[in-house]
Formats: structure tokens, C-alpha cells, sequence
């Protein structure tokens, strides 16, 4: 018991003995130069996290580069034609590669994801670039990234959603959100189909600016199920439904932010920078992260936390203070039989504590007990911070570690799978069946048919959670304010969070003129809900764009006063409104953004969606206003004629034609002026869009400025629209439309562009 110093530091771990007196400066050019940090490696010798055998393995798979991964993203028939085209037309071509005498093989298959749809580049940078299959075939990743066919995501990263389980029908909470990889993939599993999910998604990170890269990246994959919004998680508010009840999650992913040091392969400045301190001082914040988390659970509900780094400090240390915090009620899910072929390491329920006050002291002292530690400020050995606060007690392994099955919890190693580092533990809050079947049947959220019924839900969430034990709601904490709706306002008047800059959100009229006009042109079928159309002004406007929201978040927003929601984005944006010279001819002034094509596609009607083929499609990315006259004559042309000015969906039949090929069909909007057509898609989306499906950019340059004012009668260019939130740009969305009846699924799947 007691304290002990750890060992002078020595370069690169165990290898040239370095003095205790050299200068500071000696120590940041040691460490770092050559992928090595001896504190690093002291400190996880110590933590005995893997035999050490493998340390060297461990080492050398840190220093090295990590592989490129990605995976196919969108619904099943559509991911799969994706992975054909990998699988049948690249990755054939990349069999011999050899550069500078070496053999480098093609990407290969992760072999632990679900349906093989992730894929692993293992050539370095220089292979990629300097050979013609890779060049080509990183092309193609840039391509289908850009368009949301794929994903570029490190391996490890895919981790903790697959073991979300998130269901189309659940409540989903994403506390750390940003950029969004993790997002992007739950939001997949709501929407599986790309039919209207009932579900909801809350993605939030504390960081606004960060939030905008949530919303841009989530823009390739949208879903009207979808907040954004901007808060420390550890406070997350409330979130009030009807009749004042509160939101409970089924789903909460806390992917927390981190030491980062599982990501050395590729953030090599942590070489550097690496110190014990970091995830000592991340703990605290974890932790309340993680209890306001369990907060927000509903009884048999499911939550992941996770971290990439190694460091018990802010793993094992965090659940085990988290399960100790609220004594049986939640218990760490056996996921073994999960992604069977994934290779992972058992938690610990025994580490270390290591006190390095900063990355730049070299010495790390360890204390066996917080008792031991605490008596070492008190002689003045330690100091405690500024705010005068040292070393939490949670940090240490608690009396019951060995009770908590903390061996469930997972640890991923760089040399196990050629992957970054991650840790991820699956927790499930207890509750007898009754309390599930009351929170299932009570929940606003709409099962669809063809989820599990809640008896069926509780019944699996009864074989997993042992014994019954808690009350079905929690109450929120002093610390999280409820967020109060300002439609319905409180007998106790709570402030508007005035630092809140997003503009105010309202729904539309569904009688609204312009809502009249859009169901008009687009021959909006019943099942278009027209009650569900959001603005971002206060009064219901529709002045430049119209979002599409589901139910779910509908009644969040009317519940709940958005600036105390910190609401930063809603829904997908569906209608954006097009000014034009001609406006007064135009019966509807509004088109259908890339975000929300597909998101209306189901509900237009007969007539509304024209198909076109690829020597269309060729004249309509060849010209910026092609006249209606260009085209070859046809049906195609005939329609086009007849047509309103406005706003069309054209369906791209798949195949090859006009020295082009479309894998998929793809829907595009194209605006319709009085004698000319127009591609309603920015400038280096069309250039994409030709690359991928005609080889080469075949797209002219936008005519000059000054000649603006020549456009054709009634011509318009896809301006992307900010009213509000920020606007992603016309993404393309790469989405799939289907249908209900399998057959049809399969061939009417539509890749847009
Ligand atoms: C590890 S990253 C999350 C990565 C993300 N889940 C993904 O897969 O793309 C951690 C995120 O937490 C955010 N963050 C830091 N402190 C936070 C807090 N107190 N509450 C919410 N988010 C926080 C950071 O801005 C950062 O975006």
C-alpha cells in the first residue's frame, strides 16, 4: 500500500535510460519524434492490459499507419449494389498492385460487420496515390462519399452503434455527437428502409460550431426524425411530451470525449502530448455524462458508453462509479454473443491510478489508495488544482470492482484487427415487464407494424435484466432544467435562454397558400403529412424553406421552448423556395431540395415523377439551361413541353447509355422554365454526379456573372437556401426509395446521385 514513483522515463519505453534533470525542452523533443512517449508506456505496462507478450505486437501496430476504412451506407438493396460494384469491379482490378518492389493487396472485407458492408484499405497513402487501381478506386471512395454511398469511418468508430440496437420505433439520445459518423449510423438503423420512421434522434454536442458539422453531415443522411442540439450533455434538460409527461430514451449512445490515445495511429501529435493527467481530469466530466445518461434511460433501455482510450481512468473507473451510483439498477449487458468475429479483451475490475499532474512532468507517482494520495496533498507532495480539487475517489477501482462484471465491458487493441484503440461498455437499466409494457405503451412514439410488439420487447428485455427493481420514471436532477414550451407556458415563467442565437421554430398552416400550391403541383397523396411542416420563424411562415418533421419530434418542439432546447436543427428540409423573373406565371414557387427528394417521393402522385434516361440526363449537365428544343425527340421531350413551369422529379433509369452508367436509378429535381430546363444542383455537385456516371466532368462552366440576366425565360439556379439553420448545401443525398412489397424494393431502388 502506499505510493510509489514510477521509473525514470526511458526513450521509446525500454529502450536508451534518460536523466531526471534534463530540461523540459530535452523531454518534448524526446518524446514524440520517433512514436514514442515513455510515460505512455509505462503507465499501460502497469494497467496490465493485455499479457506482456504482446506489448511489442501492441507497440508496433501504434506506430504504424492506420488502414482506411469505410462502409456502405443506406438501405439494404441499395448498400448491396454499392458493395457489388466494390466487390465485382474494383477490388478485381487491384489484385497485383506492386509498387517499389512490394505487393499490396486489394481492400478487403471487415469480417465482423454486419452484412460484410465495411470495408479496409491497407496500402499506404503513397501506394494509393502513386498507383493507377488505387488512384482510381480512391476516386471512386471521394465520389460515393461525397454523395453518402459511403462513409469513411475508423473502424473501431462503427463500433458502439451496432451495439445500440437501435430499433425504428425507438426515443435515441447521441450526447457527444459530433462530427457525427456514430449519428449518421444510428440514424441508418431508424430509417432502414428510407420509409417515414417513427422514431427519434437526438443528436447533441456541447460545441455549437461543431453542431454545424452535425448538421452537414447529417444532411447526407436525413431523417424527420432528427434533432440537433447544442448542450453539455451532463446537463442535458428534460425533454417535456403531452400533458406534461417526460421523454425517457430507449437509446443512448454517450461516446464522451476522451484522452483520444486509442487514435495514435492517427493523431500523432498524442505522441507528444500524452500524459496520465488527461484522463485523470476527464473523468469527472465522464462520469456526469454518463449519470445523466442513466437518468434519461428508460427501464429496459440500452446504453453504450464509450471512449477511445485505453486508460481505465476513463473506463472501467467510470461505469464502475456510475453502477455504484445508482446500486442495481442498471447492469452491464453480456454482449459476447454480439459480432461474434469482432476480437475485443475483457474489461478490468483492477487498474492502477497514476498521478503525472501535466503531460510535461515526466515522473508518474502511483497511489494504492485515494486514502494514500490524499495524505500526499496534505504533505504538500501533490497539489491540487486551482478550483482546489485533486483526484477524484471514483477513480479508484471501488471494494465491490471484482461484483460488477466490469469483464464485460470490451477493449479493442490496434493488434488485434490492424484498428484504432476503443473501449465500449453496454449498460441496460432494470424494470420488471410491467414497468417496460407501461413505458412502451405509454410512449408517443408510433410502433410500426412490423417492429416487435412490446410484449415482445419486454419479454427479451426480461431474459436479459435480472431482477426487477425500479420505478418506472426518474425525476430530472437540480441540474436539468426542463426545457418549458412556449406555447403552453408554466405558472412559474422560466426565462428564455437568450444566448441562444438559432431562429425560433413553428408549423405551418396546413391550409397555408403555399402549402396549397406545393400539394397541388406535387399531387401530394393522403398520406403526405401535411400537419408536420416546419419553418424557422415564429410565425409559421413559409418564406424560403419548409422542413418535414415526424410526430416525435413535432411534439418536442411544441412542448418545449426551443431556446431552452438549444434546438440548432429539425426534420429534413423538403421545399425550398425558388424566386424567379417569371414568378408570376409559377403557380408553385417551391422545389425539392436533394435532402428531402426522397422523403416525398412516397407520398407524390400519379404522373408526378418523369423518367428520363442517361442521354438526358448527359444534355442536363452539358448545359446549364438546356432548351427543351435540345433534346432528341420523344416522349421524354413531349412531357416536358406539356409541363407547368416548376419544379419536376425526374426518375434516371439505371443502366448504360450516352457513354454513361447508373448502377441505380437516381431521382433528381429539375426546374422547368417557360422554354428551357435547368438541373437543380450546385455546381460541384453536378461535376460528382458526371464523374461518377459519365467517367469524366462533362459539365460547362456557370456562364459569367454579368450575363445573368440572360437566363431563359423562367430559368433559376439551385441557390442553396439558409433561413435559420445552416444550410448543408444541396447535398446529394444518397438515399434509397422503395416500396412496401419486396419484389418491387429491389427494382425500384433509386440511388440518388
Ligand atoms: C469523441 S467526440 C464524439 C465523436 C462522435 N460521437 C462521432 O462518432 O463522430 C466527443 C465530442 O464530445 C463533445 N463534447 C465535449 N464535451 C462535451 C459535453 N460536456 N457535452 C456534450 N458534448 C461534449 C466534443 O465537442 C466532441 O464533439
Amino acid at each position: 500500500m502506499g505510493k510509489h514513483r514510477g521509473k525514470k522515463p526511458t526513450r521509446g519505453g525500454n529502450r536508451q535510460p534518460q536523466s531526471r534533470d534534463d530540461k523540459q525542452n530535452d523531454w518534448n523533443a524526446f518524446v514524440g519524434s520517433d512514436k514514442s512517449n515513455a510515460a505512455f508506456e509505462e503507465y499501460y505496462k502497469a494497467q496490465d492490459i493485455m499479457p506482456e507478450a504482446e506489448w511489442e505486437p501492441f507497440m508496433e501496430s501504434l506506430r504504424k499507419e492506420l488502414p482506411v476504412t469505410f462502409r456502405v451506407t443506406g438501405s439494404r438493396a441499395h448498400a448491396e449494389t454499392i458493395n457489388d460494384i466494390i466487390k465485382n469491379t474494383y477490388v478485381p482490378n487491384m489484385q497485383d498492385v506492386e509498387f517499389e518492389g512490394q505487393k499490396y493487396d486489394p481492400p478487403s472485407q471487415l469480417s465482423w460487420y454486419p452484412g460484410q458492408l465495411a470495408w479496409q484499405v491497407d496500402a499506404p497513402k503513397r501506394v494509393v496515390r502513386k498507383t493507377e487501381p488505387f488512384k482510381n478506386f480512391q476516386r471512386f471512395l471521394v465520389g460515393e462519399t461525397e454523395v453518402g454511398n459511403l462513409s469513411r469511418q475508423e473502424a473501431v468508430s462503427m463500433i458502439p452503434p451496432l451495439f445500440l440496437d437501435a430499433q425504428p420505433h425507438h426515443a435515441c439520445l447521441d450526447m457527444c455527437a459530433a462530427p457525427g459518423s456514430k449519428t449518421a449510423q444510428i440514424i441508418e438503423a431508424l430509417n432502414p428502409h428510407h420509409t417515414a420512421s417513427t422514431g427519434l434522434l437526438i443528436a447533441n454536442d456541447s460545441d455549437y460550431k461543431r453542431t454545424h458539422m452535425l448538421v452537414h453531415q447529417t444532411g447526407r443522411m436525413p431523417s424527420r426524425g432528427l434533432i440537433v442540439t447544442n448542450f453539455d450533455a451532463s446537463l442535458f434538460p428534460s425533454i417535456k411530451l403531452k400533458g406534461g409527461k417526460q421523454l425517457q430514451f430507449d437509446r443512448i449512445l454517450a461516446d464522451v470525449p476522451c484522452s483520444g490515445d486509442g487514435t495514435l495511429r492517427k493523431n500523432l501529435e498524442i505522441w507528444n502530448k500524452w500524459g496520465a493527467a488527461d484522463g485523470n481530469s476527464l473523468h469527472s466530466l465522464q462520469l456526469r455524462i454518463l449519470e445523466r445518461a442513466m437518468n434519461m434511460l428508460k427501464p429496459g433501455g440500452r446504453l453504450v458508453y464509450s471512449t477511445c482510450s485505453f486508460n481505465p481512468s476513463e473506463d472501467e473507473a467510470v461505469i464502475a462509479a456510475a453502477l455504484n451510483a445508482k446500486p442495481g439498477r442498471f447492469h452491464i449487458v453480456d454482449v459476447s454473443s454480439e459480432l461474434p468475429e469482432l476480437k475485443r479483451r475483457p474489461g478490468k475490475s483492477a487498474w492502477k491510478v497514476g498521478s503525472q499532474p501535466a503531460a510535461k512532468d515526466r515522473q508518474l507517482v502511483w497511489y494504492d489508495t485515494f486514502e494514500d494520495y490524499r495524505e500526499a496533498v496534505k504533505k504538500g507532495e501533490e497539489k491540487e488544482n486551482d478550483r482546489g480539487k485533486g483526484l477524484p475517489k471514483s477513480l479508484w477501482p471501488p471494494a465491490n470492482a471484482g461484483e460488477l462484471n466490469l469483464d464485460r465491458c470490451m477493449r479493442l487493441l490496434p493488434h488485434d484487427q490492424n484498428t484504432g484503440g476503443f473501449f465500449v461498455c453496454v449498460l441496460e437499466k432494470k424494470g420488471d415487464s410491467t414497468e417496460i409494457a407501461k413505458e412502451a405503451s405509454s410512449s408517443s412514439l408510433k410502433r410500426p407494424a412490423t417492429s416487435p410488439s412490446p410484449a415482445a420487447e419486454s419479454k427479451r428485455a426480461r431474459e436479459k435484466s435480472p431482477a426487477p427493481e425500479l420505478s418506472a420514471t426518474e425525476t430530472p436532477t437540480e441540474t436539468t432544467p426542463s426545457a418549458t414550451p412556449a406555447a403552453q407556458p408554466t405558472t412559474k415563467k422560466e426565462k428564455r435562454d437568450l444566448t441562444f442565437k438559432e431562429d425560433p421554430l413553428s408549423y405551418v398552416d396546413p391550409e397555408h397558400a403555399e402549402v396549397k400550391s406545393i400539394i397541388a403541383r406535387f399531387k401530394f397523396k393522403e398520406s403526405f403529412q401535411r400537419d408536420n411542416l416546419m419553418v424557422r420563424n415564429e410565425y409559421g411562415d413559409p418564406l424560403r424553406t419548409i422542413y418535414m418533421t415526424n410526430d416525435i419530434v413535432k411534439e418536442i418542439i411544441q412542448n418545449n421552448d426551443y431556446t431552452r432546447l438549444r434546438i440548432v436543427s429539425a426534420g429534413v428540409k423538403c421545399f425550398a423556395r425558388q424566386d424567379s423573373s417569371q414568378r408570376t406565371e409559377i403557380r408553385c414557387k417551391w422545389r425539392t431540395p436533394m435532402d428531402g427528394i426522397l422523403e416525398v417521393l412516397p407520398h407524390v402522385g400519379e404522373g408526378v415523377v418523369i423518367s428520363a434516361t442517361l442521354e438526358e440526363l448527359r444534355v442536363l449537365l452539358e448545359d446549364h439551361y438546356p432548351p427543351i428544343d435540345s433534346f432528341k425527340d420523344g416522349e421524354w421531350k413531349d412531357t416536358m413541353q406539356s409541363r407547368d413551369m416548376g419544379c419536376e422529379i425526374i426518375r434516371f433509369v439505371a443502366g448504360k447509355l450516352a457513354g454513361g452508367e447508373l448502377a441505380l436509378p437516381m431521382y433528381l429535381p429539375v426546374w422547368k422554365a417557360k422554354m428551357s430546363l435547368s438541373l437543380m444542383i450546385d455546381k460541384r455537385e453536378k461535376s460528382i454526379l458526371s464523374l461518377r456516371t459519365f467517367g469524366e466532368d462533362i459539365c460547362k462552366p456557370p456562364p459569367p456573372q454579368k450575363d445573368f440576366g440572360k437566363k431563359p425565360e423562367g430559368a433559376v439556379d439551385p441557390v442553396p437556401v439558409t433561413e435559420g439553420q445552416g444550410d448543408a448545401g444541396v447535398a446529394l443525398a444518397a438515399e434509397v426509395a422503395e416500396g412496401d412489397d419486396a419484389a418491387e424494393k429491389t427494382e425500384e431502388s433509386a440511388m440518388n446521385a
